[in-house]
């Protein structure tokens, strides 16, 4: 499959590798001409899950201040999806896969960490460059909520407890962050998961169903938490089964995974220019 060329400031993928400014994108505030910088690329992306899954991506892309929902039945692929743009999950074929650590910094390629079996060069790409929520939150059981949290800060040397703080208010844990996990409830857990994701300020956020355990309000206040994110520069993808509270949220369609197996191509570009 090819990439077509997006339209300028349209949401989604499959797109130049430097794009023209849009609104509220990042670089317009200062009124200069900064294209937006491809964060994520990847191709020919594939993975097997026992004999009779798998998943095909030909070709993929996020940029600085992309902000995405992908929606599918349950058993699509939305998470194996999500777990392979995370580095969660190992590629069975990876033609090309290429994260920035930040806006200002070189491409890495992960297709090569992986080929190689560099776990550590995985690891600190991961810790700098990636913001993910699994589906299952998968908080650390013996560290509090607040210990949680610092962990993706102090992996990416990004210290700063006053932004835990501030997401701690924003997503109302504030009042648990020295409880542990177990004794918290499941959604107080999810958006904790939520604050540990974007603690460090990623490039590249990827959420996993990050509402589905929690109040409509709330869900709406993590929406809005990510939304926000993306206009600072991150780039985010998340997956949901309530697309309309996403689309309010004001997160774009990405597209809808059908079926198991490949990825369609109305995933990998927007479904409406
Ligand atoms: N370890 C595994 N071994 C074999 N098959 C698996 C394994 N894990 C997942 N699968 C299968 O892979 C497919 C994709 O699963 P995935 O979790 O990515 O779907 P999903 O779209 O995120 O579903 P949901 O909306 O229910 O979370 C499913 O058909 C699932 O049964």
């Amino acid at each position: 499959m090819s990439a077509p060329d997006r339209p300028s400031g349209s949401e989604g993928v499959n797109r130049p590798r430097q794009l023209p400014n849009a609104p509220d994108r990042p670089g317009d505030s200062e009124g200069r001409d900064r294209p937006r910088r491809i964060l994520l690329e990847v191709s020919g992306l594939e993975r097997r899950l026992g004999e009779g899954f798998r998943l095909s991506v030909p070709e993929f892309a996020l940029a600085e201040g992309d902000r995405a929902a992908v929606v599918g039945p349950s058993g699509a692929g939305k998470s194996t999806f999500l777990a392979l743009l995370a580095l969660a999950l190992k590629p069975g074929r990876a033609t090309r896969f290429t994260l920035r650590r930040g806006p200002g910094g070189a491409a890495v390629d992960a297709a090569h960490l992986w080929a190689r079996g560099d776990e550590a060069g995985l690891a600190a790409l991961r810790a700098a460059a990636i913001g993910y929520v699994p589906q299952t939150a998968g908080l650390l059981p013996f560290l509090t909520l607040r210990r949680n949290i610092a962990l993706t800060q102090e992996l990416a040397g990004r210290r700063d407890a006053a932004l835990i703080g501030r997401l701690a208010e924003r997503l109302e844990i504030a009042g648990v962050l020295e409880r542990l996990p177990a004794q918290v409830s499941v959604g107080q857990r999810q958006r904790a998961a939520v604050a540990r994701a974007l603690a460090h300020r990623p490039a590249l956020v990827l959420a996993d169903e990050p509402t589905a355990s929690v109040h409509p309000s709330q869900a709406d206040e993590i929406l809005r938490l990510l939304r926000d994110t993306a206009e600072e520069g991150a780039a985010v993808l998340l997956s949901t089964h309530d697309l309309p509270r996403a689309e309010a949220a004001g997160l774009a369609l990405l597209g809808c995974v059908p079926e198991p197996g490949p990825i369609p191509a109305s995933v990998l570009r927007p479904l409406a220019a």
